[in-house]
This record gives structure tokens, sequence and C-alpha cells, in this order.
């Protein structure tokens, strides 16, 4: 088997383990390791991605915000480069969660490429999400507001992949969200 296989073997078994007791909010509570495991496969069926540590870091891009991860603990097993693109998508939960909101759509235009193509597939995976079902106790209102914002955070994000863009718009353009 070629060694790209044997790598992200690892590295989704990594995620797995990591996010073994989460769920998503969804009334079904689908595991939530179907996110990234699906942020990653956007990237490659979709994007037409093949850099093997931003796959990597799509499968990881939720492990050190949603679970015990550590970066050092990233950066021993799977390298700095990788580990520095789980970084870069890393929200500070600490702060209060509008202004998380905030920085994102600010720290959007200075991530690298790679951070770029992660948070493009993200974005595109949770939009999608939240037109196949609405997350537990959220109203119209809010998923509405996700639209608008996750719109602000793609605008930083731009002249990365036409592929994601484009299928980002059409998301946008439906919900009548102003590009
Ligand atoms: N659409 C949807 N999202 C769900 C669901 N379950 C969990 N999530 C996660 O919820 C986050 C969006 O919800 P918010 O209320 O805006 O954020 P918060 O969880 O950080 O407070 C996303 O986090 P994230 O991936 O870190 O991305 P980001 O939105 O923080 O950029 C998304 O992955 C679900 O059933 N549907
Ligand atoms: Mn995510």
């Amino acid at each position: 088997m070629n060694s790209d296989a044997v790598l992200l073997l690892e590295t989704v078994h990594f995620a797995a383990e990591k996010h073994r007791n989460q769920r998503r909010k969804d009334a079904e509570q689908t595991p939530y390791i179907n996110h990234p495991v699906g942020v990653a496969r956007i990237l490659s069926h979709e994007g037409g991605i093949t850099d093997i540590e931003v796959l990597q870091a799509a499968l990881l891009h939720d492990t050190v915000e949603d679970t015990d991860t550590t970066p050092a603990e990233l950066e021993a097993k799977f390298g700095p480069i990788v580990a520095r693109i789980v970084q870069e998508v890393t929200d500070d939960k600490s702060l209060p969660k509008q202004e998380r909101k905030r920085q994102q759509v600010e720290h959007a235009p200075h991530c690298s490429r790679q951070a770029k193509l992660v948070k493009l597939a993200d974005k595109l995976y949770n939009l999608r999400d939240l037109n196949r079902c609405t997350p537990v106790g959220w109203t119209a209102e809010r998923v509405q507001e996700y639209f608008v914002w996750a719109c602000e955070v793609v605008k930083g994000l731009r002249g990365t992949s036409s592929a994601l863009e484009e299928k980002l718009d059409e998301l946008f353009r439906q919900r009548g969200v102003q590009l």
C-alpha cells in the first residue's frame, strides 16, 4: 500500500478516537467524526486537492478545538506542517462566542493557502448540513445568521479554490445572502 494511504488511515483513526464520544447537533445525533471525514472528502472529491497535509489537517481540524488534543501532540504525531494548519483553523474557545466569530472574519485573509482550503471545505460542509436539517434548538433566524456570517468569513478566503467557492456562492445565493 502506498505511504499516503497508510498516513491517511493513521490520521482518520486518530481523529475517530479523539471524537469518539462527540455527536453532531442534529436530532439523530450523528457521530461527530462524519464531519471531519466529510470535510476531507470535499477537498479531495470536489476540490481536487491531493496535498496530503491539507487532507490530514482536514481530518484533524476540530481535534484541538473540541477534544483534549494538544498542538504538541499533533506535531509529534503528524509533523509541524499539519499541526500548523490545524492551529490556524482552531478558534480560541476561552473567548466569548461573538468575539470568536468576529476573529474568524478578521483572521481569514491572513491564513495560509492550506488553512484557507480547510476553512472553505469546513464552511461548505456545515452550510450543507444546515440545509439537510436544523440543529436541535436552532431557530430559522439563527440558521440564516450563520449563512450571513459564513459569507463574511468566505470573503476573506477567496482566490483559493474556484470549485469550492462556486459551490459556496450557490448556497449563499439560494439564501439571498449578498456576496
Ligand atoms: N450545521 C451544523 N453544525 C454542527 C452540527 N453539529 C455540530 N456542529 C458544529 O457547530 C458549529 C456551528 O455552530 P455555532 O453555534 O455557530 O458555533 P459553536 O458550536 O462553536 O458555538 C460548527 O463548528 P465548526 O466546525 O468548528 O465550524 P465554525 O462554524 O465554528 O466555523 C459545526 O461543525 C450540526 O448538526 N449541523
Ligand atoms: Mn469543523
